[in-house]
């Protein structure tokens, strides 16, 4: 069993996966680090270290195999049985997120979309059911959803955030302006838009 990876380690895997998919459904079988590296654009000695951590090895004549990685990969950040997940806020970017989420290969699966404005409850978007957020802690426990993501008004999120907690959930990714305390069994992670283009912003101007 390996240890608990470092979240940058975990974000890295993941784009290694997806790009492994592509490289496999090319008919390609091996691969090297610094191919890897390439298609990244990051180091060689960055994805030896990541997959040494994950203690796998390739050869030296072959490189890695790469569906043993993909595999071992998907042991790590997968569950067999897959995870359940819900969208509260079923607004531009609540359905935007539902629209983009449709039919990938994943592990996780949006089961259940809620909102508190009355004329989204009881539609369907993209294929999932929007239930009204006063049923949400019921349908969370019910379902067994481990997942939420957060996609309401930023003066909302507090609140959402609380009920999700109460309800069981172990994981939220908060889009909403608004940022988030939540005990620390519960794994947070806030993506806010300005800040990576705030970054940007400060990257290109010029001196
Ligand atoms: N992180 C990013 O990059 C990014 C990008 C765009 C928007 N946002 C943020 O995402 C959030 C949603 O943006 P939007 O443009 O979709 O807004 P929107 O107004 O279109 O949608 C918000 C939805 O939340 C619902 N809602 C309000 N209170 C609720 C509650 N207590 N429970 C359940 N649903 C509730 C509303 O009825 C509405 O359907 C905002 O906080 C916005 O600032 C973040």
């Amino acid at each position: 069993m390996i240890k608990r990876l470092p979240d940058k380690t975990v974000e890295r895997l993941s784009q290694y996966r997806r790009a492994l998919l592509n490289y496999y459904s090319g008919g390609k079988h091996h691969i090297f680090s610094h191919e890897i590296a390439s298609l990244l654009h990051i180091t060689a000695v960055q994805v030896r270290r990541d997959i040494m951590l994950i203690g796998y090895t390739g050869t030296l004549r072959q490189g890695y195999d790469v569906k043993e990685l993909i595999d071992i990969i998907g042991k790590i950040i997968d569950t067999r049985e897959g995870q359940k997940v819900a969208v509260i806020g079923i607004g531009n970017l609540g359905r935007a997120i539902m629209g983009y989420f449709s039919g990938k290969r994943t592990k996780l699966t949006i089961v259940a979309a809620f909102d508190s404005n009355p004329e989204k409850v009881n539609r369907i978007y993209t294929g999932v059911q929007c239930y009204h957020s006063d049923q949400m802690i019921e349908i969370i426990k019910r379902e067994g959803i481990s997942i939420a993501v957060i996609s309401v008004p930023g003066e909302m999120a507090a609140q959402v955030a609380e009920e999700l907690v109460m309800a069981g959930i172990r994981g939220i990714l908060n889009f909403s302006p608004k940022a988030l305390n939540v005990p620390p069994h519960v794994y947070l992670q806030e993506y806010d838009m300005i800040t990576s283009l705030e970054k940007i912003a400060y990257f290109v101007k010029k001196p």
